[in-house]
């Protein structure tokens, strides 16, 4: 491990070691001799033919040469709280050694606050300098990365963010995921496992894979970005719970669900969508975006996007393509990626693509506890424990009268208006069910009481009347997509049993 120096604005340099893959492989042997492994991942091979050894490293070059996207300056920000505050000794000892051997140089920025890494991408990083960004921590860290990218990029080229129908500029930078937070959730549903070996060495052969962002307003004012779930009401409310245990660590998630759950709220509010062309697919294909995915290659220029988008705006005004559907509902979801993680390893919305420029909306409506039930554990998809426990669960998630699902492009959400209420009236209005009285002193409407709020990515959101536009293929990451092989180890029963949320897996 290379010690890295301090940089007066808190930037560390680290200068690359030299290739040392090249002595090493010099070593290499004749097919009948073995290799042998060294150390983590690192396979030694030795021969007596020299001139074999010196073809092997012309090809081994060559082929190397192949990769013309690979990185060479890398700007690293590590959080050294995220997860269990692994973060720094992940990448300076599982990390650092890789972009070294590939010759990668890397700025290293230890953050010091929380939106320190947001803050300096958006005006202090020289960005024209990288080939990448790489985040070391959670999703919240990775937010943040997203947010100062995406923003310093609309500034650079004079668009205005708060323009809810403003086209954005896609970001030239792509960003690495390093996994060391306490979920991981994107890094897991782009790369199929959370390892950050694996990531890194999607980082230094430069895979790339695209993303759909949606841009999330409040009238005319931008709000947050989100790449993975957008959720009102069930969410919402598990996220706010939580926020308040903080202190409990990750096991506050699991207490705030069983309390959300319990306590089956429901909110009053309409939603309008424009539903995505019928060649998009639907939430309930089997298809499932996988390495190479051909639905996400089809993605058309962000010219032919906005001809497209307003022929079907124009052809939505003529024949009403906008939806809209009024109601009462536990659960209202925005799912922008299958959400796959651990825990519910085909995800909240098995076929949703990363990169269709679509964003898969799933309705609850207000239902029994024991439906509501029945609907979550679906989301498990561990078909081995249903198959043992409860046989009805093994239909489908969407499966349900009260579950409805539509792919679209963009969606707004309006709460029930914000009327004063007499006490008899809060008997109509929406209202928190279960341990709270639904009659308690209060004389005037409860706005708390009868608005959810949004959780968009694991932070909740300052509005409930929201708009959201999915931006297609905004950002890319140095990932791939989850490839099949990985689904199928994540499909094997005795794999998921092993598997826990925090539990980082290494391929060592
Ligand atoms: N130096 C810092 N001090 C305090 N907070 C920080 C610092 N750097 C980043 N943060 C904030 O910490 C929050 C959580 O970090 P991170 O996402 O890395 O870990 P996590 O919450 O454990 O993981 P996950 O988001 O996957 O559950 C982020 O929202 C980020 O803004």
């Amino acid at each position: 491990m290379t010690k890295t120096t301090k940089r007066p604005e808190g930037v560390r340099r680290k200068q690359s070691r030299p290739p040392s893959c090249i002595p090493m492989l010099s070593q290499f042997p004749t097919s009948e001799e073995q290799g042998s492994t060294s150390g983590a991942g690192e396979v030694i091979f030795h021969s007596a033919n020299q001139a074999l050894s010196e073809q092997w490293i012309k090809v081994i070059n060559e082929q190397l040469a192949l990769l013309t996207n690979r990185p060479k300056s890398l700007l690293v920000y590590i959080n050294p709280y995220g997860g269990k505050r692994r973060g720094k000794r992940i990448y300076e000892q599982k990390v650092a050694p890789l972009f070294g051997r590939a010759c990668i140089s890397t700025d290293v920025i230890v953050t010091e606050r929380a939106n320190h890494a947001r803050d300096h991408l958006k005006t202090e990083a020289n960005i024209d300098k990288y080939d990448g960004v790489v985040c070391v921590g959670g999703d919240g860290m990775f937010s943040e990365i997203l947010h100062g990218l995406i923003s310093r990029t609309q500034t650079d080229n004079g668009v205005d963010p708060n323009q809810p129908d403003a086209e954005l500029v896609p970001c030239s930078v792509h960003i690495g995921i390093i996994p060391a937070g306490s979920t991981d959730c994107i890094c897991f549903a782009t790369v199929g496992t959370n390892d950050p070996v694996t990531s890194a060495l999607h980082i230094i052969v430069g895979d790339s894979q695209p993303m759909d962002v949606c841009s999330v307003h409040h009238n005319d004012s931008f709000l947050r970005y989100s790449v993975s779930l957008l959720g009102y009401g069930f969410y919402g409310d598990v996220l706010t719970d939580s926020e308040r245990k903080r202190w409990m660590g990750p096991a506050r998630y699991d207490l705030s669900g069983v309390k959300t759950f319990l306590s089956h709220n429901y909110y009053e509010g309409s939603i309008s969508f424009l539903p995505a062309e019928n060649n998009m697919g639907d939430p309930r294909d089997k298809l499932q975006c996988r390495s190479g995915c051909s639905v996400c290659q089809h993605k058309p220029s962000s010219k032919d996007t906005q001809w497209e988008m307003s022929e079907e705006k124009e052809k939505s005004d003529r024949v009403g393509g906008w939806r809209t559907i009024r109601g009462k509902f536990i659960a209202i979801n925005a799912a922008s990626m299958s959400c796959a993680c651990p825990r519910s390893p085909k995800g909240l919305s098995p076929s949703a693509h990363l990169a269709d420029g679509t964003t898969d909306l799933i309705l609850v409506r207000k239902c029994s506890r024991l439906d509501f039930l029945t609907h979550l554990l679906r989301h498990t998809n561990k078909d081995q424990f249903e198959i043992k426990l409860f046989k009805c669960f093994r239909r489908e998630a969407f499966d349900h009268s009260f579950v409805e699902v539509h792919r679209v492009r963009k969606f707004n959400f309006q709460p029930q208006q914000n009327e004063m209420h007499s006490l008899e009236d809060l008997t109509e209005t929406p209202k928190k069910t279960g341990f709270r009285p639904i009659c308690s002193a209060q004389t005037n409407y409860n706005y708390h009481d009868s608005h959810s709020s949004w959780n968009c990515d694991g932070e909740i959101l300052p509005h409930t009347a929201i708009r959201v536009s999915v931006q297609p293929q905004l950002i890319r990451l140095f990932a791939r997509g989850i490839e099949e092989q990985q689904q199928c180890l994540l499909e094997d029963p005795c794999t998921l049993w092993a598997l826990e949320p925090n539990t980082h897996y290494s391929v060592d």
